[in-house]
């Protein structure tokens, strides 16, 4: 085992999105708005002889209640840099339910492994190697980009270089709830499903919690992503006007403002989220 290091970054719900094809992996993302929440990953990293990469689920007490080997983004990343290291990731927040945990995971992961294994990459290198490693898995498009930084984000173009509008409001909060997993790479991967997202795109960015929450229904809606299970949830809001909309992409809701838990505690665990006021960071090395 060689130096350790650890670094957390907060997840991204995505409201609303369209994909943005280029040429390079760079040029490759999506245009949209989503929320950097509070909670996220935690990466600890481990310069070692072999890759291991252990990811772990913990409940709000912080056991551990799922721990799965292997996480084929971070692999990705370690194969391109030519290093070999031990990352273990944990989280709360639920896998493949939109809370953009992929992207988390992996600006965590390879900012630790920047550390750990004494690399001397730049913030952006570290961005884009992650945005990267998102593209090629298709676990996201916008997310890295997003969660580089915290607040309600408007991105105006794909990758980590583009324009991102960040509405920093520590008392916004939001109450979600998943359904079941949905898999990223299987909607982006569906030309049809991306046509109908790209014309529900809505123009313009939020000015408030409210009016991202307002634009991400009336893209929900037209995007055709809507699932049953999802619709009861969403009516449920409506009936106690309750602003609401669905995690891209996950099939789960997110709620803003008053009576947001009330209006989502008969359908499952909720997440209480915050907007976060940063984005990724180092929080320990070690040698
Ligand atoms: N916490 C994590 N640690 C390590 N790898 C992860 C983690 N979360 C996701 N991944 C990797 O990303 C893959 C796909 O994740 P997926 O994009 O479906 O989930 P997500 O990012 O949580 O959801 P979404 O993109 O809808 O917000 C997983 O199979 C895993 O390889
Ligand atoms: C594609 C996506 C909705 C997946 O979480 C997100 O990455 C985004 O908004 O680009």
């Amino acid at each position: 085992m060689g130096a350790t290091a650890v670094a957390f970054c907060p997840g991204h719900i995505s409201g609303y999105f369209r994909r943005i094809e280029g040429e390079t992996y760079a040029a490759t993302g999506s245009i949209g708005a989503g929320i950097v929440v509070h909670e996220g990953v935690r990466a600890e990293a481990a310069c070692a002889d072999a890759t291991r990469v252990t990811v772990l689920r913990r409940d709000r007490s912080g056991a551990v209640i799922e721990t799965m080997t292997g996480s084929p983004p971070i692999e990705y990343v370690l194969e391109r840099l030519g290093v070999t290291a031990a990352i273990t990731t944990a989280c709360r927040l639920p896998i493949g339910a939109g809370f953009g945990m992929s992207a988390a995971a992996l600006l965590a992961a390879t900012t630790a492994v920047n550390s750990a294994c004494d690399l001397a990459l730049s913030a952006d290198e570290v961005a884009a190697l992650a945005h990267e490693a998102e593209v090629v898995h298709r676990t996201g498009l916008g997310d890295v980009a997003a969660c580089r930084g915290g607040g309600i984000v408007c991105r105006k173009g794909p990758g980590i270089h583009a324009e991102i509008v960040r509405l920093i409001d520590p008392e916004a909060g939001i109450a979600a709830v998943t359904l079941r997993p949905l898999s990223t790479a299987s909607v982006l991967a569906s030309p049809e499903r991306m046509q109908a997202i790209a014309a529900a795109f809505p123009e313009g960015c939020p000015g408030s919690l409210e009016e991202f929450c307002r634009l991400s229904r009336r893209f929900a809606e037209k995007s055709g992503l809507v699932s049953p299970d999802v619709r009861a949830v969403l009516d449920a809001c409506d009936r106690q006007g309750v602003p609401a909309s669905m995690t891209m992409l996950g099939n789960g809701v997110f709620a803003c403002g008053d009576g947001a838990d009330e209006a989502l505690a008969p359908f499952g665990e909720i997440y209480r989220l915050r907007c976060a006021e940063r984005g990724v960071r180092l929080l320990e090395e070690g040698r």
